[in-house]
């Protein structure tokens, strides 16, 4: 009997809490589906030798099952991931030193120009963002110093269509440098860049590859074994690490990858080709239409377009917002990729941290709409532009 006369606490529990049936030893369960590892830490047989895994941040074991499957959808020898797809950004970049030069495609994600123009800069990495549709802009723009092109494929919110095997041959033929394209808007599934001469390819995972809107994430799949060693040390050394349950989530979406890229590509076709028809379109920019510029360099660089297209309309700022705030089953906000239609305006959204100028250069105008046709009934979507259109004009 205790002293203020209940039983006596049971002796040992809190160690038992801990440490009964946890030997670190056991876990070779042969699981079909990979688990997930959230410890932080792994046990090791003697100081500084360790089974393979030692802290959470420089390898887990669901990070790694995760990166595997990664590296063999871009058929790369190496994949890394990262907290977010700028998290990959940041790291593929800190690959550089003060006072070398990047050269960029104009039309990027509005976080990528962010980050070039407003972080990078200011460590000494200067970034020349040209038109990569134009070979010889490419060309001129390369320095002495320039170490790094950055391609987008098709490009966020254009969709420019940009020939990865051209302006690697240009990187190839002009110096040292690394061509790194972010295949976020088609994945593996509908093109693989290092087929085409690209060093290193980058996405945010965040958009179709985990497919479900529930994972902020990045990644880098690289055949080079040395610059794959270099990037290996910078995910470690800045921490710029995924968590194994995120890591787990995107590995259980790749599985489905295939199947929801061929609806995402099927449904858009056909919002496309109906919207290239509607009186209050002036322009469809979807590579998968015969009408898109580059349509030719898609057609030999890709096995088809995704979801995420962009068109313009006949009005200005208040009809884009009627329409945007019309719409039903298109939801308006940032992001792409998921099973969820989503409906944006760049101008003001994802791409406002881009200078007035350069929006405007570039023909990101208030009239310019980015669609992610997600996996609804393709009738169903149609029907709900068609009302917005009629609520807005
Ligand atoms: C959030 C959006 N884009 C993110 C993005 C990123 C950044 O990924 P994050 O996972 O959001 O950090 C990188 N590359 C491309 C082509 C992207 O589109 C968007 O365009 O709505």
């Amino acid at each position: 009997m205790a002293s203020d006369g209940f039983l006596n606490k049971i002796s040992g529990f809190a160690t038992l809490a801990i440490h009964a049936g946890q030997d670190p030893e056991k876990w070779n369960s042969a699981a079909v589906v990979p688990p997930i590892v959230t410890s932080t830490t792994f046990k090791q047989p003697a100081p500084a030798e360790h089974t393979g895994f030692e802290y959470g941040r420089s390898g887990n074991p669901t990070r790694n099952t995760l990166e595997e499957c990664l590296a063999a959808l871009d058929k790369g020898k190496h994949a890394l991931t990262f907290a977010s797809g700028l998290g990959a950004t940041t790291t593929i970049a800190s690959l550089l030193s003060c006072g070398d030069h990047i050269v960029s495609c104009d039309d990027v994600y509005g976080g990528t120009n962010r980050l070039f123009r407003r972080v990078l800069e200011r460590l000494g990495l200067q970034t020349t963002f040209t038109d990569f549709t134009d070979l010889e802009c490419v060309k001129n723009a390369i320095q002495d110093n320039t170490k790094m092109i950055w391609i987008e494929t098709p490009t966020n919110p254009l969709l420019k269509v940009i020939d990865i095997a051209a302006v690697s041959e240009v990187a190839k033929e002009m110096g040292d440098i690394i061509v790194v394209v972010d295949n976020t808007f088609l994945t593996p599934y509908l093109q693989r860049p290092l087929d085409f001469g690209a060093d290193i390819v980058v996405y945010s995972l965040t958009k179709y590859m985990n497919g479900h809107s529930d994972v902020i994430m990045g990644a880098a799949v690289l055949n080079d074994d040395c610059l794959e060693e270099r990037l290996r040390f910078l995910q470690n050394a800045m921490g710029v690490v995924p968590s194994p349950t995120d890591c787990y989530f995107v590995n259980r979406s790749l599985k489905t990858l295939a199947l929801r890229m061929e609806q995402h590509q099927k449904s858009s076709y056909v919002i496309a080709k109906w919207l290239e028809n509607h009186p209050k379109v002036t322009q469809v920019l979807h590579p998968g239409l015969p009408s898109h510029p580059q349509y030719a360099i898609a057609q030999k660089q890709m096995t088809g377009h995704s979801g995420v297209f962009s068109f313009k309309h006949v009005g200005g700022l208040q009809e884009s917002r009627k329409f945007l705030s019309s719409i039903k089953l298109f939801i308006l906000a940032e992001s792409l990729g998921g099973y969820e239609s989503l409906a944006e305006l760049p101008s003001v959204m994802t791409h406002a941290s881009v200078p007035e100028e350069q929006r405007n250069e570039l023909g990101i105008t208030h009239s310019l709409i980015r669609l992610s046709v997600g996996l609804e009934d393709t009738e169903d979507l149609i029907d709900d532009l068609d009302q917005a259109f009629k609520a807005a004009f």
